[in-house]
């Protein structure tokens, strides 16, 4: 069985989570759950969403790659990834710009990325608010240095990424399917 990965990247309230659950419900594509220190949001399942650590638990995991994100950390597992990959050939994992170069450098056979974007960046804290995070948690994660960078595609992604204007829903679950059909290809 040929593994594959779709490393979905972009800045943040882009679409990434909302795009990997829709590529779980639409084509099946389990998505690997990834560990962090920050605090469950009001909607998100530990285990499901995130695996929700400690800075202690999560120094006791076997990590691909770790980064720290707007004050806290997050880190991708091998055993989250295996897991994943015995439920399909094909899976997805969300991940920030510098985890995506990470991908494509430790899995260079198995990773293609996809970078979401939207064409006015005022949109992405429109989608913040509306998703009930904290006025305090937006306003700290929109002047991260990490924000500012993820809201281009950086230069080391180009030539190795599919870009998609995360604007319009049903124009964005079009171009989903026309993505993993030629992924499954
Ligand atoms: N095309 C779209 N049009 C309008 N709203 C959208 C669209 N795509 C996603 N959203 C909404 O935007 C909000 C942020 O989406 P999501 O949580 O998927 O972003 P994200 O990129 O995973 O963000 P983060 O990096 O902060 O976790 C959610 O409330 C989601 O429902
Ligand atoms: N490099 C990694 N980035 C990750 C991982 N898990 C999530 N993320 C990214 O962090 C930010 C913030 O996420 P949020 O859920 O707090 O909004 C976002 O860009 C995620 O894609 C990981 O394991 N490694």
């Amino acid at each position: 069985m040929t593994k594959q990965l779709l490393v979905i990247t972009g800045a943040t309230g882009s679409g990434k989570t909302t795009v990997s659950h829709y590529l779980k419900e639409a084509f099946q594509i389990p998505q690997v759950v990834t560990h962090t220190t920050r605090p469950r949001r009001h909607n998100e399942v530990d285990g499901v969403d995130y695996y929700f650590e400690t800075p202690d638990t999560l120094a006791q995991k076997h990590l691909v790659e770790s980064v720290s994100y707007s004050g806290y950390q997050y880190g991708s597992s091998h055993e989250a990834l295996d897991l994943a990959w015995q439920k399909a050939q094909l899976i997805s994992l969300v991940v920030d710009t510098k985890g995506a170069q990470t991908y494509l450098e430790t899995f260079p056979e198995e990773a293609s990325v996809l970078f979401l974007t939207v064409s006015e960046t005022d949109a992405l804290i429109t989608r913040l608010e509306k998703r009930k995070d904290s006025p305090e948690a937006i306003q700290k994660r929109i002047q991260s240095a990490e924000f500012k960078r993820d809201l281009m595609l950086p230069s080391h992604l180009n030539q190795r990424a599919t870009v998609l204007v995360n604007d319009d829903w049903e124009t964005t679950k079009q171009a989903l399917a026309t993505l993993i059909a030629t992924l499954k290809n």
